[in-house]
């Protein structure tokens, strides 16, 4: 972990298998507190399955993860997200129909300490709360850079902007760190950029995250660390330059290609 950062998700010897097929085999690493950390690896070397263990998807067949030194391990992913650890996902999650405010507004309903009970009985404060999601959703699509469609339905948005609109819905839970699953994918360079000035500034907000993806670029200028699987093995740790001159790391890489 690099220097001054206080681990703030630890990965403990994961191990995942699916049958006779091991897809992690005991991975162990570490994502500080305001840190942007890389997930990466050629086809197939684990890094979905990492995720799913992380947030709850798939529980790990063996070892531990911890998020704010609390196990998550083996929590369904709705108890993942209250701990403080939200994900974006490949695919759009969002309700096609609903406005892009309102899909934040469902985001932050997920970690309201208010339940629905509590809400009927404290009429006064819920409705206090409900205005103060609403001011902290609009702020998320600024922050996006999508408070010009606020009432655009999601369905409507181009891929590119949803996922931008998934990524001001997980920041909504007031998650520590968030977990992006290709946040990337389907972009063009214009929209790239925005992607990842976006993720930059997400430490400033005291959020830390863990990025899977495919372009590298973005994973070299977005990422303070980098962890690389193969095999689902972890074969590398280390900055982007270090990472980029790895010749474990190059020949995983062109062992693939090829
Ligand atoms: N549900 C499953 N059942 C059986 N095998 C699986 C399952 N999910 C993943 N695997 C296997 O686990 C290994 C790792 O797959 P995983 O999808 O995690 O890799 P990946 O690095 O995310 O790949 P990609 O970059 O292609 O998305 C692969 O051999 C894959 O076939």
């Amino acid at each position: 972990m690099s220097g001054s950062t206080q681990p703030l998700l630890v990965l403990s010897d994961v191990r995942k298998t699916f049958g006779g097929v091991t897809a992690l085999k005991g991975i162990s690493f570490g994502v500080g507190a305001r840190e942007v950390v890389g997930l990466i690896g050629p086809n197939g070397s684990g890094k979905s399955t990492c995720v799913n263990v992380i947030s709850g998807a798939l529980p790990p067949t063996q070892g531990q993860i911890s998020l704010e030194g609390q196990r998550i391990s083996g929590l369904p992913a709705h108890q993942v997200v209250a701990r403080g650890l939200a994900r974006t996902f490949q695919t759009t999650q969002l309700f096609g129909e609903f406005s892009a405010l309102d899909n934040v507004l469902v985001g932050a309903n997920v970690c309201q300490r208010q339940g629905l009970l509590a809400q009927m009985r404290g009429w006064r404060s819920a409705r206090r709360d409900t205005a103060d999601a609403q001011v902290r959703a609009l702020e998320l699509l600024e922050f996006t850079g999508l408070a010009d469609e606020r009432d655009v339905p999601a369905r409507r948005l181009p891929v590119a902007r949803q996922r931008l609109l998934m990524i001001a819905c997980a920041l909504a839970s007031r998650s520590s760190v968030l977990l992006m699953d290709e946040p990337a994918a389907g972009m063009v360079a214009s929209e790239r950029r925005m992607l990842s000035a976006l993720i930059r500034r997400l430490p400033r907000r005291n959020v830390s995250v863990m990025v899977i993806e495919h372009h590298m670029a973005l994973i070299m200028e977005v990422c303070q660390r980098i962890v690389v699987l193969n095999f689902g093995e972890k074969i590398a740790e280390g900055t982007p330059a270090e990472i980029r001159a790895n010749p474990a790391v190059i020949e995983a890489y062109l062992g693939h290609q090829q």
